[in-house]
């Protein structure tokens, strides 16, 4: 089976994500690269760390805007030949679709349904009332019945949402590794937990890249799945 490990390059500076993609490249099966390298580094940025690394490339670009304006987005990311993309299940149905159709054939589309740094609470302050795993089931079936791919969701939901969605695609993020600090991450599981319940992807980023031995750290997360 292939490393579902994808290490979150959330860092700034370009040589520094090049050099951390490289320290740790044969100890996770991809790169995830969200809105901050995006942002900053653009397609040059992209195509920089996919040709040094020669991993599958995730561009968690998390889209969520009109239908039109989505799928001209994800047109536009298209000769980057992206492994998985994301959008935000909220965009809805007619979005999701759009986003879907516009995407290469070797690209998996994948909705977030509620974010990982959220718990109750901060759910019914946006006024959606009940809990997360009710929320993130309901999206997921929006997700499935749009064609999508699968689903982002947290370690404490994948196994609920793997039982009705067989052959989904599932990337868990918020994972900590036993004794490690959450951060901002409220809806946290360990890496192998999320596995064991049925995560495809793992997405793992400041437990390696703010370790004081990065190459240390991917080989210990590795080593418990
Ligand atoms: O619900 C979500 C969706 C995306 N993310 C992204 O995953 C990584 C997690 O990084 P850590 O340092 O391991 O917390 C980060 O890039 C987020 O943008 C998420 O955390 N939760």
């Amino acid at each position: 089976m292939s490393n579902p490990v994808y290490l979150a390059l959330d860092l700034p500076q370009l040589d520094a994500a090049r050099d951390l993609a490289m320290k740790v490249r044969a100890h996770v099966g991809g790169l995830k690269l969200g809105l901050e390298f995006f942002c900053a580094h653009g397609h040059h940025g992209v195509l920089d760390i996919a040709h040094a690394a020669k991993l599958p490339i995730f561009l968690d670009l998390k889209l969520h805007d009109i239908p039109n304006t989505v799928a001209s987005a994800m047109q536009a990311i298209n000769t980057l030949e992206p492994a998985i993309v994301t959008v935000h299940a909220s965009g809805g149905r007619a979005m999701m679709e759009d986003a879907k159709a516009a995407a290469g054939e070797n690209t998996r589309v994948v909705a977030v349904t509620m974010l990982t740094s959220l718990d109750e609470r901060d759910l019914a302050r946006t006024g959606i009332e009940g809990s997360p795993h009710d929320h993130v089931l309901r999206l997921a079936d929006l997700a499935h019945d749009a064609g999508l791919d699968g689903i982002v969701c947290s370690g404490q939901e994948v196994g609920a949402v793997h039982k009705q969605w067989k052959d989904g695609f599932f990337v868990v993020p918020g994972l900590r590794p036993a004794g490690a600090a959450a951060g901002d991450q409220k809806r946290t599981v360990t890496p192998r937990s999320a596995r064991d319940d049925g995560a495809s992807v793992l997405v793992i980023g400041r437990p390696i890249s703010r370790a004081e031995d990065p190459l240390a750290a991917a080989r210990a997360i590795e080593a418990t799945l």
